[in-house]
């Protein structure tokens, strides 16, 4: 059956070694960085540089050329001169001129003839008279967004000092009666936007079932043009038929304070090696939007996971069965511009996430709407 299906597909190949090179830029990663443990043939480097090639990161897809090259045997199917003239090529994207054309050269000491070639190799010496810039190939030293600086967890002085001044406390949700006699651990992590953990906020228990419950029913995640590049990750829709979802939808609508009556089913996610969710919005001001979402985390994450506010500069490590909690809309049915947030591609492990979105209609007493510009 493997062999009718032909599995893996280039497609899945493709998806594959886009992931790495997520990881690589977002990390800051070489090829030997990744490949300590298994380590990458010369052909499967080649068709990664390849696709790094296609994206247009021509200094990862220089660096893998380079690995491959590195790796040749008698055994590749890869060749030397087509690895000589890709190390060429990226390194001129790159605008590394004189790397260019030193594999132009070692290309031309195998085949000295070659038109196409020698021909190049004038246009980049010629170039190089016109050009002056010359960044260093070899050293990954990319400008990096907020998002990318925040996944790596370099934090900044201002952030975790205005961290430092918050705090936590024990909270009933205002008085609930179901929370009196077992108050939740309530932590600010941000002051504004407000966004609050909850500490063991579901058992190890509830988020086994959670998860076998998922397992079998999971599928790529999907935006409106089919599988997401934004989204890797795989996730289902459960509905409050399951005794624990309706369990844990309740503890939700208790620690908020905010009515379940309309809501999205709970959206469970699993996130493997490389998995992300690039910076987005949930909310949005159409009617009835999304007015807040609470995000439960249920595993821990060796590496990388994390999940990201770049325009406050804040990341929120999954910790298994805390859950995060923020407004998306202001009082007013704006979306808040701070809430922009991400999460980050897993390094090491695996990320089990179940989201509640909560939305505008039911809210109107518990959090009551304002028609100020402000708030
Ligand atoms: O996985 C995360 O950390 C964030 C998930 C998220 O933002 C979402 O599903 O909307
Ligand atoms: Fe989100």
């Amino acid at each position: 059956m493997l062999e009718y299906a032909q599995i893996p597909q280039e497609e899945d190949l493709n998806g594959a070694a886009s992931g790495l090179i997520r990881l690589q830029e977002i990390y800051k990663l070489y090829p030997h960085n990744i490949t300590k443990e298994t380590a990458l043939t010369a052909d499967e480097a080649y068709s990664v540089g390849l696709v790094a090639n296609t994206e247009k990161k021509f200094q990862l897809a220089f660096l893998w050329f380079l690995y491959s090259l590195e790796r040749l045997t008698e055994y590749s199917t890869t060749t030397r001169p087509v690895l000589l003239y890709y190390l060429s090529s990226s390194a001129y994207h790159f605008g590394s001129l004189p790397v260019a054309i030193y594999f132009c050269q070692q290309y031309l000491n195998l085949d000295p003839d070659n038109d196409v070639v020698n021909a190049l190799l004038n246009l980049l010496l010629h170039s190089l008279q016109e050009r002056t810039s010359n960044p260093d190939i070899f050293t990954l030293n990319t400008e990096s967004s907020k998002y990318e600086t925040l996944c790596r967890g370099e934090v900044d002085e201002r952030t975790s000092k205005r961290q430092r001044a918050l705090s936590c406390r024990y909270s009933t949700g205002g008085g609930n009666p179901r929370l009196m006699y077992a108050p939740v651990k309530e932590e600010a992590e941000w002051d504004n936007p407000q966004i609050i953990r909850y500490h063991d906020i579901i058992s190890d228990r509830e988020i086994e079932i959670l998860k076998n419950i998922s397992r079998p029913l999971l599928s790529r995640s999907k935006t409106q043009g089919g599988v997401s590049k934004i989204r890797t990750s795989q996730g289902v829709f459960l509905e409050e038929d399951y005794p624990v979802v309706a369990r844990v939808s309740q503890r939700i609508a208790d620690v908020t304070g905010l009515s379940m009556d309309s809501v999205q089913d709970f959206f469970v996610q699993n996130y493997g090696i490389g998995g992300r969710y690039e910076p987005h919005y949930d909310g949005c001001d159409d009617e009835n939007g999304r007015i807040a979402t609470f995000l439960i985390y249920m595993s821990d994450v060796e590496k990388g996971g994390a999940t990201v506010f770049p325009k406050v500069g804040v990341a929120l490590k999954p910790i298994k069965g805390s859950a995060v909690f923020w407004y998306n809309l202001h009082k007013n049915g704006q979306v808040d511009l701070y809430t922009e947030h991400a999460g980050c591609p897993v390094f090491r492990g695996n990320k089990w996430v179940a989201n509640k979105w909560i939305h505008e209609y039911g809210q109107e007493f518990r959090r009551p709407c304002s028609l100020s510009y402000w708030e």
